[in-house]
């Protein structure tokens, strides 16, 4: 492979603004992509994919490369260094890069894979957490959350089925092929830009993991219901639940922040959902107004989002012990209040997308344990493991409130 100056200058560039001003990693890429219109899908898979590497594996790099934070220009180049050369990239001649020593820099990295931190690029203080939380399967799921993510999308059911999307795409160039298991799913062969894609504008698929694919289901929900989706967010869950009620009923997707909620109106414009209402939370009078008042209830907590490292690398890097504690305490309190909405007889579905058991089934145990919990019993729960899934950590609970 040879290297083009200006992909790898946006890559450095990308890599500062991530790593020293606190940028999210996708929006990042997506900016760095709109830089050079005459970029082909091969360089801006380059851009995205090194990018991405190099965040997840920052700490054994760093280590290797012998740099640490703040990472000035020059160690960002050293890092992109090591990353070029453990892929076995020969280093250009240019005055960015240093003389490179290949040897030394393999004879780190076998030594540094030795050690668990280093070799899945992970921080002390989360590498001790899992291994509390998890002392059975961390050392295999952190294996399995350094994979590159597979593209998997949720088709629309309200417009087209897999087999008519599966040949749209086609047409356009994408092989793609169905998943056992996810009736609604289809995973690409290759990677592709499927956002400017003919059937994306017309509304014929969400890009969706399919974990993420089993949570609306996990609701049981019918058409002509009510669904109330507390923390929609941009509405992924929204818009799969609409279709599953084939239109039919309401749900009413809420969340304390109006701007994720206008994309999820553009989201639901574009799929043909019509039976989504938007409701941004400004108080627990918006709360209130909904108790005991529907037939379903979705909380799709905010979390660690442990189970979508593959997708996040950066989470690893901008979580903190903090972090969890405040919003672990956050799942708490939304469980507890947002619970109310649910009818007697009717359903709620916790899930969140971390493998963590104090951030699922021990938030699940805590609330049955309090007042308003025992007005609730646990019907199943999944825990799903990106090991042996393949796809994103994700946690749900199908609760059902007593009559
Ligand atoms: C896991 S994300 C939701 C993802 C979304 N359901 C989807 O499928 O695309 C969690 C959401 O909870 C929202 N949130 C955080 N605190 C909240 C609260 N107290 N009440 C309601 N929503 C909240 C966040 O803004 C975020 O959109």
């Amino acid at each position: 492979m040879r290297l083009h100056r200006n992909l790898v200058f946006a890559v450095i560039d990308g890599l500062n603004e991530i790593f020293n001003e606190n940028a999210y990693a996708d929006k990042v890429v997506q900016s760095l992509l709109k830089r050079d219109k005459r970029w082909g899908s091969r360089d801006r898979g380059f851009i995205a994919e090194t990018v991405y590497d190099i965040v997840r594996w920052k700490r054994l790099y760093a280590e290797i490369a012998e740099v640490k934070e703040p990472y000035n220009r020059e160690n960002l180049w050293r890092i992109f260094a090591v990353w070029a050369t453990l892929r076995g990239i020969t280093l250009p001649d240019w005055k960015q890069i240093e003389p490179t020593p290949t040897r030394r820099i393999k004879g780190k990295f076998d030594e540094l894979s030795k050690i668990r931190k280093f070799r899945e690029s992970i921080p002390d203080w989360l590498d001790e957490l899992g291994m509390q939380q998890l002392p059975d399967i961390w050392e295999k799921e952190l294996a399995a959350l350094n994979e590159q993510a597979p593209v998997v999308l949720r088709v629309n059911t309200l417009k087209t089925t897999t087999e008519k999307l599966i040949q749209l795409l086609k047409e356009e160039d994408i092989e793609a092929e169905t998943l056992k298991g996810y009736p609604s799913a289809v995973q690409l062969i290759e990677r592709a830009n499927v956002f400017a894609t003919k059937a994306f504008k017309d509304g014929l698929f969400e890009v969706q993991d399919a974990s993420s694919q089993l949570v609306a289901k996990f609701l049981d929900v019918e058409p002509g219901q009510r669904v109330v989706d507390t923390c929609a967010g941009a509405g992924g869950k929204s818009l799969h639940l609409a279709a599953l009620m084939e239109n039919k009923g309401q749900v009413i997707a809420m969340d304390i922040y109006g701007n994720k909620l206008k994309e999820l109106k553009r989201r639901a414009r574009r799929a043909g959902a019509h039976n989504i209402e938007t409701r941004t939370i400004e108080s627990t009078k918006d709360i209130k107004k909904l108790h005991k008042k529907a037939d379903r209830v979705l909380i799709d907590a905010p979390c660690t989002g442990l189970g979508v490292l593959s997708r996040n690398p950066d989470a690893k890097w901008k979580l903190s012990p903090e972090f969890l504690e405040s919003i672990q305490k956050t799942q708490a309190d939304i469980l507890e209040n947002y619970s109310k909405i649910v009818k007697p007889g009717g359903k709620l579905v916790y899930a969140t997308c971390s493998i963590l058991p104090s951030e699922n089934r021990k938030q699940v145990d805590s609330f049955l344990s309090k007042e308003i919990g025992s007005d609730f019993k646990l019907v199943k729960d999944k825990n799903i493991y990106p090991s042996s899934s393949g796809f994103d950590g994700f946690y749900m609970a199908l609760l059902e409130r007593k009559q």
